[in-house]
C-alpha cells in the first residue's frame, strides 16, 4: 500500500428494524461505536415531533390536524453513538420525549403520510451524509427509507420478554400493562397503510428472546464484517 496507510472501510449503511423491546437502540449503538460508524435513531425522531405536537395542543385524534402543522418543528438529531442527541427547535427533549404520554400518542402521529415523508427525507439526509457509513434503526429502515442498504437486520423477541425488558427500565410499572401497551402499539405501527414496521424480504432476522445482548451485539458485528468482506 501507498504511503503505508493503513486501508479505508468502505461507507457501510446498516438498517435494524423491529417492534419495541427487542434491543434496536442498545444493540445499534453498541455496533456503531465498535465499527466506527455513526447511529440514528428514528423513533426517537417520531417521538419528538409527537412531543411538539402534544406540547402545542394539537388535536392527535385528527390527522388533517397533525399533516398541517407537521413541517413546523425543526428536528436535529446527533449521530454520535456515544452521545446520540435530539432537539426540536434548539430544546434539548431526550428526557420529554419518553414520558408515557408521548409513548402512548407516537403511533397515531407516525402513521400520519406527511409526517412519514418529512421524516423519511430528514433520515436520508442524514444517511448521506455519514462518512464512515451509519447504522439506522426503526421500523421502516429496510422496506422503505433505506431499500439499498448494505445490510438489514430484523430484530424480534417474544412479547413476555420485551415487557420484561420494557418493565426493567420503567422501575415500577406492571409488566402486564407494559406487555398489553406493546402488543397494542406494535398492532398500531404494523397496520397502517403507509410503510408499516414490517420485515424487508432481504433482512436477516434474529429471534433476541433467548441471546444476551452481548450476543446480540457479537452476531450484528460478525454479519457487518462479512458483508465488508464481500461474504
Ligand atoms: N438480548 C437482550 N437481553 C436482555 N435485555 C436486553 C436485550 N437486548 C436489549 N435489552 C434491554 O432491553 C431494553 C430495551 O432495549 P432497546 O435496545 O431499547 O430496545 P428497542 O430499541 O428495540 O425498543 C434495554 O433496557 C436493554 O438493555
Ligand atoms: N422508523 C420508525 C421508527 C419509529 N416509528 C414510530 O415511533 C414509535 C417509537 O419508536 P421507538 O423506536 O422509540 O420505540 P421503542 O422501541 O423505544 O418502544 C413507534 O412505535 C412507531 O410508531 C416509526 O413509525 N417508524
Amino acid at each position: 500500500m501507498e504511503n503505508g496507510a493503513a486501508p479505508t472501510a468502505q461507507p457501510v449503511i446498516v438498517a435494524i428494524d423491529g417492534p419495541s423491546g427487542t434491543g434496536k437502540s442498545s444493540t445499534s449503538k453498541a455496533v456503531a461505536a465498535q465499527l466506527g460508524l455513526s447511529y440514528l435513531d428514528t423513533g426517537a425522531q417520531y417521538r419528538a415531533i409527537t412531543w411538539w405536537m402534544v406540547s402545542n395542543g394539537i388535536d392527535l385524534e385528527d390527522p388533517t390536524a397533525i399533516a398541517a402543522v407537521a413541517g413546523k418543528p425543526e428536528i436535529v438529531s446527533g449521530t454520535d453513538p456515544a452521545n446520540p442527541t435530539i432537539t426540536v427547535d434548539g430544546t434539548d427533549v431526550a428526557g420529554p420525549i419518553r414520558t408515557q404520554e408521548v409513548t402512548s400518542k407516537v403511533s397515531a402521529v407516525s402513521a400520519v403520510p406527511e409526517v412519514r415523508t418529512l421524516i423519511t427525507e430528514l433520515q436520508r439526509s442524514i444517511a448521506a451524509g455519514a462518512e464512515h457509513g451509519i447504522v439506522v434503526e426503526g421500523r421502516d429502515i429496510g422496506t422503505t427509507v433505506l431499500p439499498d442498504a448494505d445490510l438489514k437486520i430484523f430484530l424480534t423477541a417474544s412479547p413476555e420478554a420485551r415487557a420484561a425488558r420494557r418493565s426493567g427500565e420503567l422501575k415500577g410499572v406492571d409488566v402486564h400493562a407494559t406487555r398489553e401497551a406493546l402488543i397494542k402499539r406494535d398492532a398500531a405501527d404494523s397496520s397502517r397503510k403507509t410503510s408499516p414496521l414490517a420485515k424487508a424480504g432481504d433482512a436477516v432476522e434474529v429471534d433476541t428472546t433467548e441471546l444476551t445482548l452481548a450476543q446480540v451485539i457479537e452476531c450484528v458485528v460478525t454479519l457487518v464484517e462479512e458483508k465488508r468482506a464481500g461474504k
